[in-house]
Formats: C-alpha cells, sequence, structure tokens
C-alpha cells in the first residue's frame, strides 16, 4: 500500500461503488490494541524497543507524541515500514509544561491518566468534544488508593483529566469494570513502575474481557507475570523488569472485520493472511457470527477465511466484542429475518453512540431497527442507498461503505475519520474493485 496521501482523507464525502462480488487476499494494519499497549508497556519499561508492523494512525500517533511529551523517551514513527521505536533518553519522566491532547483517541487517553502518575508535576490530559464527555470516573476513583490523585478539572468525571504524579506507589484498589475495560488494564499496565504489589480487584462484571487479556498477554510476552483470580482480582508484583527488544503487532481484527463483512453480503471469498485461531483479539469471534449467519470459514493457525452466500439472522451478545457490532449490524440488514444483539450498553460511550448512530443509518436506508438501552433488533431486508452521517466515528463510516458495495447509492460523509484506526481503509476497498488494480 503506497505511503501517498489519499485525497479521501480529506474530501467532504465518498460515494461507494458497488461491486458484483470478489475473491481476494486482504491485508490489514496492524492491531490498535495492541500497538497502544506495546507503546504504553516500552514507556514505563526504559528499555529501547521496537514495534514492527504498528499501526500508525491518529490514536497510536497521538499516544507516541503524548509518551514523548514526558521527556524520558522518544519515539521515532518509521512510515514506510511501519515501525516505531521507543528509545530511553536517560531523562526522569516529568510532567509535560503544556496540556496533552489526544483528539478522540480513548485507550491512550486512559492509559495515559496512571502514566501521568509516574510523571514529576502536574499533568492535563485531555482530548476533543466528545472526548470530553466519554467517562473516566471509574479509573479517578481507584487511583487515590494506589496513591495518584487524579481529578476531572470540571469535576463531570470527563476530560480535562489533572493528575498529580510521581506518586504511583501501588498497594491494593478496586474497580468498577462495568463502563470500561480500559480503566483495568491501564491499571494493569501502570503498575509496572509501581514501589510494591498492585492488587485490583473487579467490583462488578468486567465488560471487554478480551481486551484485558490483550494487556495480559502483551505483557507476558515481555516477561512481565500477572497473578489473577479470573476477572476478580489482578496482581502485578513489584520489581519485575519489562525486557525490550523487538515485537511485532498482529493485523487488527476490528479492521479486518469490515471486509469479512464485505464477503459475507456479496456471497464472496475473503482470505486476511497474519492472524489466526491462536489471537487474543476478541473481535475474531464476529467469525463464529457470521458462519452462524450462513457463512463458511476457516480459521487457521495464520489465515482467517469467510465465504459469503444466503445470510439469516441470528440472537448474540456482543459484549466481549463491541467494537464489531456495527460490523455485524451490516450484515444483519441484508440477512433473512431478524438479528439480535444484546448486551451492548457500552456502545452508547464510544466515539459516538453507536447504538444510535447504527439505528438512524440504517433506518435511513429503508432497514427496520428496534433500538434498546442496550440493545438493537435489525430486521433484514433490501437497503437503498442513503448518504450516511459518520458522526466523526471511523467505525461508523467503515461499516456503512461496506453496505455501499452492495446497495447503490451510499454516501460516506467525513470520510477521513477512518483515519483514526485505519488511515488505508479507502485504498484497502479499492482492491476489491478490479477496475482499479492498476491504480494499486
Ligand atoms: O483496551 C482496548 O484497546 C480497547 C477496549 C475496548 O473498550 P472498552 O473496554 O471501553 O469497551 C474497545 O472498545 C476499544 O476500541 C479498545
Ligand atoms: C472505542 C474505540 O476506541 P477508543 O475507546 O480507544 O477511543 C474504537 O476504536 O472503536
Amino acid at each position: 500500500m503506497s505511503a501517498t496521501p489519499d485525497p479521501r482523507l480529506e474530501a467532504e464525502s465518498v460515494t461507494v461503488r458497488t461491486l458484483a462480488g470478489f475473491d481476494e487476499t486482504v491485508r490489514v494494519l496492524g492491531s490498535k490494541s495492541y500497538t497502544n499497549r506495546y507503546l504504553a508497556i516500552a514507556s514505563l519499561s526504559g528499555q529501547e524497543t521496537v514495534i514492527d508492523n504498528a499501526l500508525l494512525s491518529d490514536d497510536t500517533v497521538y499516544l507516541s507524541r503524548a509518551i514523548e511529551a514526558f521527556g524520558h523517551v522518544t519515539c521515532d514513527i518509521d512510515h514506510d515500514t511501519a515501525r516505531i521505536r521507543v528509545t530511553p533518553t536517560g531523562r526522569p519522566m516529568r510532567a509535560p509544561g503544556e496540556d496533552i491532547f489526544v483528539g478522540g483517541a480513548g485507550t491512550p487517553l486512559r492509559f495515559l491518566i496512571s502514566m501521568a502518575g509516574h510523571a514529576e508535576g502536574t499533568t492535563v490530559i485531555t482530548g476533543n468534544a466528545r472526548m470530553q464527555e466519554r467517562p473516566m470516573g471509574d479509573l479517578l476513583k481507584a487511583l487515590p488508593a494506589l496513591g495518584v490523585d487524579a481529578t476531572a478539572v470540571r469535576g463531570n468525571g470527563s476530560p480535562p483529566i489533572r493528575v498529580v504524579g510521581g506518586s504511583f506507589k501501588g498497594g491494593a484498589t478496586s474497580i468498577s469494570g462495568a463502563v470500561s475495560s480500559q480503566f483495568t488494564s491501564s491499571l494493569i499496565i501502570n503498575a509496572l513502575r509501581a514501589e510494591t504489589d498492585t492488587e485490583i480487584t473487579i467490583s462488578d462484571e468486567l465488560v471487554s474481557k478480551p481486551y484485558v487479556e490483550m494487556t495480559l498477554a502483551a505483557l507476558n510476552e515481555v516477561g512481565v507475570r500477572v497473578d489473577r483470580d479470573g476477572y476478580r482480582r489482578f496482581t502485578v508484583p513489584a520489581g519485575q523488569q519489562a525486557r525490550g527488544g523487538q515485537v511485532t503487532v498482529e493485523p487488527d481484527a476490528s479492521g479486518m472485520s469490515y471486509f469479512l463483512v464485505a464477503a459475507a453480503i456479496l456471497g464472496s471469498r475473503v482470505v486476511i493472511p497474519g492472524i489466526g485461531a491462536g489471537s487474543h483479539q476478541g473481535d475474531v469471534h464476529l467469525v463464529e457470527a457470521l458462519e452462524r449467519m450462513g457463512c463458511r470459514t476457516e480459521v487457521g493457525d495464520d489465515s482467517i477465511t469467510v465465504t459469503g452466500g444466503p445470510l439469516h439472522g441470528i440472537d448474540i451478545d456482543m459484549e466481549a466484542m463491541p467494537d464489531v457490532v456495527p460490523s455485524l449490524a451490516v450484515a444483519a440488514a441484508y440477512a433473512e429475518g431478524t438479528t439480535r444483539i444484546t448486551n451492548i450498553a457500552s456502545l452508547r460511550v464510544k466515539e459516538c453512540d453507536r447504538i444510535a448512530a447504527v439505528t438512524t443509518e440504517l433506518r435511513k436506508m429503508g432497514i427496520e431497527v428496534e433500538e434498546h438501552q442496550d440493545a438493537m433488533y435489525i430486521t433484514g431486508g433490501t437497503p437503498h442507498g442513503a448518504t450516511i452521517d459518520t458522526y466523526d466515528d471511523h467505525r461508523i463510516a467503515m461499516t456503512f461503505a461496506i453496505a455501499g458495495l452492495r446497495t447503490e447509492g451510499v454516501v460516506i460523509k467525513d470520510p477521513g475519520c477512518v483515519a483514526k484506526s485505519f488511515p488505508t481503509f479507502w485504498k484497502t476497498l479499492d482492491t476489491l474493485h478490479p477496475d482499479l488494480e492498476s491504480t494499486k
């Protein structure tokens, strides 16, 4: 994929061209979640670390720049090789003089709140308008027991967040896991640099559990042990040294979902190399949902294949794979019967209220959707073209672009918002159109 800028990232809208079908191998970029984790771990380890196949997107670049602002490391980004090199500078971690701004990057902001607890001085971390509405309260409540004073500047539990640092000592705390797993991941990762053992008790039910598994897997890969009692308690023993060196990021399972759904709704075949049965990314399990809807699927050690066919509705609890709910919703719009997607309340506090957004935009295309506080019931039909509002949400843009491969007249507004997690999305979509081959 060429590194030349894609004019669609600056365009007001994109009209998606329909496609009769395809049989392609599609390479997706590295995982956003793993790239964020390796960056955070490298920032804390004090060891030079090379992250290969890193996702280079708005979110991960924001995190790289934010980490550098503490002064203790540099993050050199090589766009040609998709590599980030994190190098210690020998200087201590200090609060930057200016506010840290991370746009709409939720995971980075949540990781940075705890990380600022290690930096001498007071750090203020903020983001764009939507980010200033997203919840941080559970994390703010859990940090004082570990020695860190973190408060919402406006007293509303959302950014800007002010952190008085140099104080992340460790100890025992308890945290709610009901709103976001990112709070728990943030504490576990940052416990790496604590003076004493850190014990984190989850006071209720943890959502999005696979993301905590990814946190543990990333730490394990660099030699850090986390003891656990299921999803009730995690203990990070003090005095561990994360290894530096080289790590490789696997492809992004959420980014993969768009191409799986494209195959599903077009009766086509797609192969995604570099990811398979051993992945801890929960979104890989979208494959099983598509199989239940009527696709043929193959999950190998190092590739995933989906072949579409006539689709039918299913009932599915998607609490463990929130980011691919919009993707499955689009498959449901082309399926016979009703798909009931349940246990997805966390979608209301993502880049936009994704339950409301998917409901509104599918209805625009003539699809019947029953909206619930924590669920969506979608009855498949024959969607018609529409101009899709994307709410500055990359997943809404990418999901509805896939509908446009099957349905004439789908226009995606603000196509540049895909840069949050998948800046080459439109170019990757081009590769499915055989007549565009010469411009690849
Ligand atoms: O830890 C992570 O990398 C993520 C956790 C999930 O958030 P929640 O735990 O808030 O559901 C997911 O939606 C997000 O895109 C990435
Ligand atoms: C919810 C998402 O990201 P974050 O919470 O990191 O902003 C996402 O990428 O779908």
